[in-house]
């Protein structure tokens, strides 16, 4: 079986969240079941070329379009997937996407463009298979283009977050050679608007996100962004397969960047981490829980709790480390306190070392998100022997059981309020003052739960196989 991946961020080239770690770990993870996997990405300028050893295969493929001519070229690199990458101007700005002020204006053309081109090396013959599978907004055009020339390759549009659905003005129509044909509500039209990300769920074969409460909710008018009447309409091909993490990427048995290494059976060496990190950010000494978040400061992370309790948080007996970057807003509020509070170390920035720091030496990790796909993070915290205080949705929902259930490891709360949030972190400080040998069982427990794509992959599998044998329809 050969699949074509098409993604706008893959780690370790481009990465601004969960969707470059997803594009890079599940493509390894198929092939390492059978599947001949390429993956297809901008080249943007931000991406190290020499580091990587990405190299110009030679070929070009142009794209003329009203906004104007497109010369790609392809450039590859084989590390056991074979990735290539479309060179072209309109990407070789400093950021993916926008600056921290808002998005690039031309993201339309930019990623329509790229969408034409793939569908072209396709036309070509230069990609050749049964499947494309297409993520998210940015490569949504093409199950659309590849449903209106009639090529004969089934497709898969995953959602990994339903609120960015790359809307534009209507003269986007013009601009990408659409067709008004396909501005109607049955297509690409959005409330006057051209919506990329409704065009991949109308065109595509099937639709997937990233687990399946998501999948559910995303049907609701609470959790559809508008989009919910569609995916109702559309249900019959929905899929919601839980994402994973790659398990050689995220090893604190392996980790480089962590203080000291560890496993299940010397988790003792995780204090000791935790005993680094304190006294690298000069948060408080003693024997405190230490709290982390990890995330990209928007509204969907449910950051704002954190900060409606900062009075409370900053009079608790436990330590507070915040990474992340995002919306100017929130860059801003955590700019501001930083350095104000001895039990809260702050760090506006990516940072991917630091993130490994945090997620071994941390007690907990807050994930007080308002909405969440899937999340990785919870995943990768366990993985690293944290246990996870999360509002219960989506992914969440999925992969944390509260410790009042039978079985339970984390810490859930059910509504987005700042009361319940707060509750949820004292109950994890109160379990971490008496409950020292639990706490160190339950560490070791999670750290034991299988997230790895194992079982994922072959959902994935299927899900192509039945789209092959033409069995969703
Ligand atoms: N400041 C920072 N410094 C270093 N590393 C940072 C960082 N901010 C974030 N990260 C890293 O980025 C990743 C975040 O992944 P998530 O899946 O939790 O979130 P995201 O919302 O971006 O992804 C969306 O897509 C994914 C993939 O499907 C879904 O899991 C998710 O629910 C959905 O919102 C993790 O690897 C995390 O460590």
């Amino acid at each position: 079986m050969r699949v074509l991946f098409a993604s706008s961020e893959i780690y370790p080239f481009a990465k601004t969240g969960g969707l470059a770690d997803v594009s890079y770990s599940l493509p390894k993870a198929l092939s390492e079941i059978g599947v001949s996997v390429k993956t297809v990405m901008p080249l943007y300028g931000c991406v190290d070329t020499e580091k990587f050893g990405i190299r110009s295969t030679g070929r070009k493929v142009r794209v003329s379009l009203s906004a104007g001519d497109f010369e790609f070229e392809v450039y590859h690199l084989s590390d056991g997937v074979e990735h290539y990458f479309l060179k072209n101007f309109l990407f070789g700005r400093e950021y993916l996407y926008g600056t921290p002020e808002g998005d690039y204006p031309d993201n339309d053309v930019r990623f329509g463009a790229f969408c034409h081109a793939v569908v072209k090396l396709i036309e070509d013959g230069f990609f050749r298979g049964e499947i494309v599978h297409v993520n998210d907004w940015q490569t949504s055009l093409i199950p659309v283009l590849i449903k209106r020339k009639g090529l004969r390759i089934r497709t898969l549009q995953t959602i990994h977050n339903l609120a960015y659905q790359g809307v534009f003005p209507k003269e986007t129509v013009e601009r990408l050679n659409l067709g008004w044909e396909l501005f109607n509500m049955e297509a690409l039209e959005f409330w006057g608007k051209v919506n990329f990300l409704k065009g991949g769920i109308v065109f595509s074969d099937a639709v997937s996100t990233v687990s399946p409460t998501y999948a559910r909710e995303i049907t609701t008018p609470e959790f559809g962004f508008g989009l919910d009447g569609v995916l109702r309409k559309y249900s019959y091909k929905l899929f919601g397969i839980l994402n994973g993490i790659d398990y050689d990427v995220w090893n604190p048995e392996t980790d480089r960047y962590i203080y000291i290494n560890y496993t299940e059976s010397s988790i003792g060496n995780k204090e000791e981490n935790k005993r680094y990190f304190v006294k690298e950010t000069g948060l408080r000494e003693g024997d405190w829980p230490l709290f982390v978040f990890i995330g990209r400061l928007a509204k969907q992370k449910g950051i704002d709790l954190f900060m409606e309790k900062l009075n409370e948080i900053r009079e608790l007996p436990a330590n507070f480390a915040i990474l992340g970057t995002g919306d100017s807003y929130y860059n801003e509020f955590f700019n501001s306190i930083k350095g104000k509070y001895e039990n809260i170390f702050v760090e506006v920035a990516f940072d991917e070392p630091l993130s490994r720091k945090m997620y071994a030496s941390a007690d907990f990790l807050l994930m007080p998100s308002l909405y969440e796909p899937c999340g990785l993070n919870q995943m990768i915290a366990m993985r690293y022997g944290t246990l996870v205080v999360a509002r219960k949705t989506g992914g969440l929902a999925d992969t944390v059981r509260d410790i009042s259930e039978p079985g339970g490891y984390g810490f859930l709360f059910e509504e987005f309020n700042s009361d319940e949030f707060l509750s949820s972190v004292k109950r994890a400080v109160e379990f971490y003052r008496s409950n020292r040998e639990r706490l160190l069982r339950l560490k070791q427990f999670v750290m034991g739960i299988d997230f790895s794509w194992n079982s994922s992959a072959l959902k994935y599998f299927r899900l192509y196989e039945n789209l092959i044998e033409g069995r969703i329809r």
